[in-house]
């Protein structure tokens, strides 16, 4: 189902199948001169979550971010190849980046919540953005949203307090229902623990099982026994300089069920890195 290209703008290709939610096809992308992504092409399943790992400054942000055209202010940022949710490229002409986000969330690094906001407010923010005015589908969204977050129980009875009130962790799962309650299909996260304390991060992994119900995760993280708890697929990024020939320059060296590829690498590289040897 084509959900948001205008109808001028459909193309007459058929839907892809449920199976091929993301189809991210020789990718590539530049900041000015520098070849940031490199020929990277994977499918993301519907509700599953991903976890994308790789040494510091390996582009697995970068990557992250083009998957719902968070690059389009970068002025430098060029971006080749495609990105196809739902058979159709959000790059695609006529695609409207505010709608791609919509579909696509995002949870950063930070906790973010808006400061001057209440609880409540922040969770519908997007919602009245887009206009929603009727309360009861506001509270309505608020709870359902709070609880796929797993913070209804904690905020409950003071919604209406400032969200800067909340723990980090707890501010960082009022990110998430935010992202959850304008009901995107995909929830990208980049490094959503990594500002958190071990009992928060514990939270938000637990989180991340059941936000599967609801949406498919793509998750960042340095964390190698996070992605090894968390996710149903990883994928290994690296900048291999040491590769010349263009057929092998990419950054996604690896890419297969997490189990696989932290018990069994396929590749010599997902094993260095995977047991320490570098990064
Ligand atoms: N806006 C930008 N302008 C120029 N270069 C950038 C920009 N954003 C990222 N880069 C560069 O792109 C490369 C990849 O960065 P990126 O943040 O994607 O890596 P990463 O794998 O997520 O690293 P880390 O694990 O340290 O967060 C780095 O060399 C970085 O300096």
């Amino acid at each position: 189902m084509t959900v948001y290209v205008s109808p001028q703008t459909q193309t007459q290709e058929a839907p892809a199948a449920r199976s091929d939610l993301l189809r991210i096809e020789n990718l590539n992308i530049y900041f000015g001169h520098t070849h940031v992504v490199r020929f990277v092409t994977m499918q993301i399943q519907p509700n599953t979550v991903t976890a994308l790992i790789g040494p510091s400054g390996c582009g697995k942000t970068t990557f992250l971010r083009s998957l719902n055209r968070m690059h389009d202010l970068t002025p430098s940022a060029r971006i080749e190849g495609t990105v196809n949710y739902h058979g159709e490229n959000i790059y695609g002409k006529g695609v409207d980046a505010v709608d791609v986000r919509r579909r696509i969330g995002m949870v950063f690094q930070k906790p973010n919540p808006f400061p001057t906001m209440s609880i409540y407010d922040n969770v519908v923010a997007g919602l009245k953005l887009a206009g929603e005015r009727r309360k009861s589908r506001l509270d309505e969204v608020v709870e359902r949203s709070l609880k796929q977050a797993a913070l209804w129980d904690e905020v409950k009875d003071r919604l209406k307090t400032p969200a800067t009130g909340l723990s980090g962790g707890q501010q960082q799962r009022l990110c998430i229902a935010r992202s959850l309650a304008v009901e995107p299909e995909v929830l990208l996260m980049d490094e959503p623990t990594s500002a958190l304390d071990p009992q928060s991060t514990q939270r938000i992994e637990d989180l991340m099982s059941s936000l599967k119900e609801y949406v498919t995760v793509i998750i960042v993280t340095h964390n190698m026994q996070q992605a090894a708890r968390v996710s149903d697929k990883t994928a290994f990024f690296l900048l291999d300089e040491s590769v010349t020939s263009k057929e092998g320059q990419t950054s996604l060296i690896e890419f297969d069920d997490t189990d696989k590829l932290f018990t069994n690498p396929s590749d010599p590289r997902t094993e260095a890195y995977i047991t320490g040897r570098f990064g």
